[in-house]
C-alpha cells in the first residue's frame, strides 16, 4: 500500500516545502507520501495540456487507485477523504493523486480517475494545492487512527 503524489512540475517552493515537512514528518504507513515530480511541457494551452497528461498517465498503473484533483470535481469532508483512502488500502490499492500543471490535465486522465477531488471552487496555484494536500492527507491519517486532531 502506498500514497504518491504525482504532480507537475519543480520541486517544492521554499516555503511550501517546510509546511510539507511539517506534515510528512507525522505520517506514518500507509499514510506516508512520496513525491513524483513530473516536467512541466514547453508548449502552451491544449499541446501543454496534453502533452503533461501523456506524462502522467505514463506513470499511472492499472492497479492504482487514482484521485485527481480538479476544482470542477467533488467537494468532500475530511472525514470521506479518510474512508475513501482506507478503503483503497484495504482493497490493497495503491493510491496515486495527480495534480495537473497551468493548464490542468485533458480527458485522458479524467476517465482514468476513480475519483475526481476539488479542494474549492477557487483555483489554487499547484505550489500550494502540494501543501493543502499533505495536510489533508496528515489529518485523514488521524481521522482514520482515531486521533483527536479533527474536530467536526
Ligand atoms: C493552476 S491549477 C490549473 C487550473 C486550470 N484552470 C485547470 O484547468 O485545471 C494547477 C492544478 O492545481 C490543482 N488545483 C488547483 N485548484 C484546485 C482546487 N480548487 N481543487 C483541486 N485541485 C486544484 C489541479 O490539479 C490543477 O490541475
Amino acid at each position: 500500500m502506498s500514497l504518491r503524489v504525482l504532480a507537475i512540475g519543480k520541486k517544492h517552493e521554499s516555503w511550501v516545502d517546510e509546511g510539507i515537512a511539517r506534515y510528512e514528518k507525522r505520517m506514518k504507513k500507509p499514510f506516508d507520501l512520496s513525491w513524483q515530480l513530473l516536467p512541466h511541457s514547453a508548449r502552451e494551452s491544449d499541446a501543454a495540456r496534453t502533452e503533461e497528461s501523456e506524462r502522467i498517465l505514463a506513470k499511472v498503473s492499472p492497479q492504482d487507485f487514482v484521485i485527481l484533483l480538479d476544482e470542477r470535481g467533488k467537494n468532500i469532508d475530511s472525514p470521506t477523504l479518510a474512508r475513501t483512502l482506507t478503503g483503497a488500502f484495504d482493497a490493497a490499492k495503491p493510491v496515486t493523486l495527480i495534480i495537473g500543471g497551468a493548464y490542468g490535465v485533458d480527458a485522458s486522465v479524467h476517465s482514468r480517475a476513480n475519483f475526481v477531488w476539488s479542494l474549492s471552487k477557487l483555483v489554487f496555484p499547484h505550489q500550494l494545492v502540494r501543501l493543502i494536500l499533505a495536510e489533508q492527507l496528515y489529518r485523514a491519517q488521524e481521522i482514520a487512527g482515531g486521533r483527536p486532531y479533527h474536530h467536526e
